[in-house]
């Protein structure tokens, strides 16, 4: 039975397993990526990101099954990158490029680059077609990149710690900007990233990974239900840890914040202030241990 079939689905992984030589970098992980969301793929160092995306990109040998886009990337890759536009890192424009020369490359490489689209963006800002990169701020660097993808009709788009090195300013910038301007429900965007707050606004879905497997794998929506938080009062702690809390740290005046998973609310109210987690103190709870 091919159990990779299901065209709404834009990756479908199923037992994916890489190895280097000594490290074990997927393990035998499953999962599945609808169509017309933002994801993230959220994980501490060493926890497979990286790898994940390279494998759906073609870019490593791996075992198990993987469709994307409906494509083999072992086999399909040349068709797969028509519809795909890959970014690793927005500060690695080489300095010596002009404005001009950036986007003639990427006309050249991508057949889904539009420059007339490429040309309107760069219009909204103060770039010059022959500035050259090392004669732009971070944040021109990064409207330039931005105009660049932006102008890319790809069905999916993955970006790798595409902020890295950007100031909080440029990073926010880059997330909103790639909100309004770009997305739409015919497209994908999978992000890995470590800033976990400046994403949790944008996206649809979450992807937790830890020592090469998905771990959590839940829609925006559905982690505030599932998860909730509690102020605990001092007095009701012992009645609170009786419900299994999957976290909890120490506040100053005696208070404990205790995180539940699929503990209904109504049961958790009468042991002190409720709300919905943040996705960095889940992902903090989530890989307790990690570096153990
Ligand atoms: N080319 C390679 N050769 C050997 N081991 C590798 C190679 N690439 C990655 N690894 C190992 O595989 C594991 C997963 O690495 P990967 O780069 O996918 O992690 P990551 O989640 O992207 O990490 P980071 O957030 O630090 O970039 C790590 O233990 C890493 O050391």
């Amino acid at each position: 039975m091919n159990t990779v079939a299901n065209a709404e689905q834009v990756v479908v992984a199923r037992n994916l397993r890489k190895a280097y030589r000594t490290t074990v970098a997927l393990d035998n992980t499953t999962f599945d990526i609808a169509g017309g969301r933002i994801i993230g793929l959220i994980g501490p160092n060493g926890a497979g990101k990286t790898t994940a995306l390279k494998a759906m990109l073609g870019l490593t040998p791996f075992d198990g099954e993987l469709k994307v886009l409906g494509y083999d990337p072992r086999t399909q890759r040349d068709e797969l990158m028509n519809e795909v536009c890959f970014i690793a890192d927005v500060a690695v424009l080489p300095r010596w490029i002009r404005v001009k020369e950036a986007i003639d490359f990427v006309a050249g490489v991508h057949p889904r680059f539009d420059r007339a689209r490429c040309e309107r963006f760069l219009a909204n800002t103060q770039l010059k077609p022959r500035q050259r990169v090392r004669e732009l701020s971070k944040g021109m660097i990064v409207q330039l990149h931005l105009a660049l993808v932006m102008a890319i009709d790809a069905k999916l788009l993955v970006l790798d710690e595409p902020t890295l090195g950007l100031d909080i300013l440029y990073r926010k910038q880059f997330y909103q900007r790639l909100l309004e301007d770009y997305f739409d429900e015919q497209k994908t965007i999978i992000i890995t990233t470590h800033q976990v707050e400046e994403v949790e606004h944008i996206l649809t879905d979450v992807m937790f990974i830890r020592a090469g497997k998905i771990v959590l794998d839940a829609p925006m929506d559905a982690v505030g239900e599932r998860f909730v938080e509690v102020l605990v009062n001092a007095d009701q702690a012992d009645n609170a840890r009786a419900l299994a809390p999957i976290d909890e740290r120490a506040l100053p005046f005696g208070k404990t914040v205790m995180l539940f998973d699929g503990v209904p609310q109504a049961g958790l109210a009468g042991f002190g202030e409720t709300r919905t987690p943040g996705l960095a103190d889940l992902f903090v709870a989530t890989m307790k241990g990690t570096y153990a």
